[in-house]
């Protein structure tokens, strides 16, 4: 599971800022020419002051104005390229870990999944990875800029006057140490502002997804409060940073107002020259000014690692198929059989276990029982979204937990009861597990699950939008486009959780017709409700509490007596 991590430098380094070496390297480039310029209208001050103004030595005035000129040009320039340098690439950064980021989810189990808001999720893709603009963009770049501005600075204080140079450091260098410990304070009030984020969001999608519920229990009131809390909390976070940034910043102001006092008086026991005195003034403001900058800069880094702290933790966790896994089936014949299976959520309570039996190639297996009885637990089993703690799922006699995913799933095709279909045309919908198909195999498939009696009656028949933004279908239609879709990627195992919903006789009984189609010739799974699906089934499997009650065929299991009888006897629907 996940590792609590931070993020070492080491690693950003070798990671992150190592491969844009020679970007980056431009940027510092830059950077130093852009600094180097800025000193240029300091060191103006004094020949101006001195030279022009006190001594009237007009002369030197063009060439010194046309310095200036230059060295204010250089800075706008380079200025301009460093931002379409370095952001540009940070941004192409952004987008490249947040592909990575979700490229890995996709990886994790469907356990994982189970304890996450997908809003949540949601955040940790698209936020937690957006730090990196202050590494890789000017950040980084302008904090070294401002290190060397300051060093160069204080080569140039100390040339006009060591002793006032010590003077200013001593207050710059308390100043420095209060940055540093207030940054190592801020960096987790940081990272505890991602999973605030996350959370308020992943419940506010909850909220959305959920409003006719919220709505028919009459609970918006409630949910605001839960959602008011969470944004309080959030606001409280960034209330404590901003009491240390701001600290920070203070002190900062704080200092330098008390070293240009300092400097103030020591002028005049030193007794410098007008033009002495204002190029140590303004050097010193030059000095300062990046230090200043870097506790802005030191923040927006050290929100940069908190997030990646958060992204590292998520990248550790194992994925699913994780190398473990080296068998391939090819050309599968999809014979299922499950020896001694047994399956727990949690460690101790087993939820499924001693299930032993086989659905061969092209079988259709029904599952019935109560709710909870593990019917899903043992569908889920077999569509290798789950892995047995005891037994094993046979696939064509190999070990289902040795087989390379990517090689069954390819084999497998799942309807489940409330199936999901994306926002875009019916047409897109179907098209999604092979959207390579022919038009010839879609239209087939469009036929063979009675879609096509819906759509003919739409002005754009399968090109019409549905989702937010388009057509609204019914539960039944749904469950067609869901069942052509399985039709269209023709998979030898299918993995079937039968609606509950109850439609009319007419689209009953052509979601029936259709789901006959789907089931022919490959090995079914059925989590069934209906009695038309149970009746067919070449063997229907009773599950109570976790184990299998009875086996049999729908006729068999009648003349027994047993539960099977009780559940359709009792029971108006399984
Ligand atoms: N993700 C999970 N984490 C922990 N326990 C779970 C999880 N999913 C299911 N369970 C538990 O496992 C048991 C079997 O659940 P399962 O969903 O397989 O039953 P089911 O027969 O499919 O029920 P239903 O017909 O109501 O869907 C239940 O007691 C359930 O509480």
């Amino acid at each position: 599971m996940a590792k609590k991590n931070k993020v070492s430098l080491k690693q950003v380094f070798k990671t992150i800022i190592w491969p844009r070496r020679k970007l980056l390297f431009i940027g510092l480039l830059l950077i130093i020419i852009s600094r180097a310029a800025g000193l240029v209208p300091p060191w103006a001050t004094k020949p101006f002051i001195d030279d022009i103004l006190v001594q009237k030595n007009l002369s030197t005035l063009p060439t010194l104005l046309l310095w200036v000129t230059g060295a204010i040009l250089i800075q706008a320039v380079t200025s301009f390229l460093l931002t379409k340098l370095l952001s540009v690439e940070a941004q192409h950064l952004i987008s490249v870990l947040r592909s990575q980021v979700q490229k890995h989810l996709l990886r994790l189990p469907t356990s994982f999944f189970d304890n996450q808001k997908s809003g949540a999720l949601v955040s940790r893709v698209m936020n937690d990875v957006e730090g990196v603009r202050n590494l890789v963009g000017t950040g980084l770049v302008q904090l070294i800029g401002g290190v060397l501005t300051a060093i160069i600075s204080v080569g140039f204080l100390i040339s006009i006057n060591p002793w006032m140079t010590l003077f200013i450091i001593l207050p710059m260098s308390v100043f420095g140490v209060i940055t540093l410990k207030a940054f190592s304070y801020i960096r987790p009030i940081f990272r505890e502002r991602g999973v605030i984020t996350a959370e308020v969001t992943g419940r506010l999608t909850e909220t959305l997804n959920g409003v006719r519920v919220i709505k028919g229990f009459n609970a918006e009131a409630q949910e605001t409060k839960i959602f008011q809390q969470g944004v309080d909390k959030l606001f409280q976070n960034v209330k404590k940073s901003l009491t240390s940034t701001s600290f920070v910043t203070s002190s900062g102001t704080f200092l330098v107002g008390l070293a240009s006092v300092g400097i103030m008086g020591l002028s005049g026991y030193f007794d410098l020259s007008p033009g002495d005195f204002l190029q140590f003034t303004m050097f010193m403001v030059f000095m300062i000014a990046p230090i200043v900058q870097m506790s802005n800069i030191g923040s927006q880094l050290t929100e940069a690692f908190a997030g990646l702290d958060r992204t590292e933790e998520l990248m550790n966790i194992t994925p699913e198929d994780d190398g473990s896994r080296s068998l391939r089936i090819e050309g599968m014949k999809g014979n299922i059989e499950f020896k001694n299976v047994s399956f727990a959520y949690e460690e101790g309570k087993e939820v499924v276990r001693n299930i032993n039996f086989t659905a061969p190639s092209g079988s259709v297996t029904a599952l019935v029982g109560t709710s909870g009885s593990g019917k899903t637990t043992i569908a889920g089993l077999a569509a290798s979204f789950l892995i047995p703690q005891g037994g094993k799922v046979l696939v064509d006699g190999t070990d289902l937990s040795k087989v390379v995913l990517e090689s069954y799933r390819s084999q497998l095709g799942v309807v489940l009861q409330d199936d999901f279909l994306f926002e875009g045309t019916i047409r897109e919908n179907i098209l999604f597990p092979r959207p390579d198909a022919t038009e010839v195999q879609l239209l087939a498939a469009v036929q063979a699950a009675h879609v096509n009696e819906f759509t003919d009656r739409f002005e754009h028949g399968l090109k019409t939008v549905i989702g937010e933004r388009g057509v609204k279908l019914s539960g039944g239609q749904r469950q067609r486009i869901a069942i052509a879709r399985a039709i269209l990627a023709d998979p030898r195992i299918l993995i079937l959780d039968e609606a509950t919903s109850n439609l009319d006789t007419e689209s009953e009984a052509l979601i029936q017709e259709s789901l006959r189609s789907l089931m022919k010739g490959r090995t079914t799974f059925v989590i069934a409700h209906r009695l038309s699906t149970i009746r067919q089934a070449d063997q229907i499997l009773v599950i109570e509490n976790g184990e299998i009650a009875e086996q049999g065929r729908h006729e068999e299991l009648i003349e027994r007596k047993g539960r099977y009888f009780q559940l359709y006897t009792y029971q108006a629907r399984i």
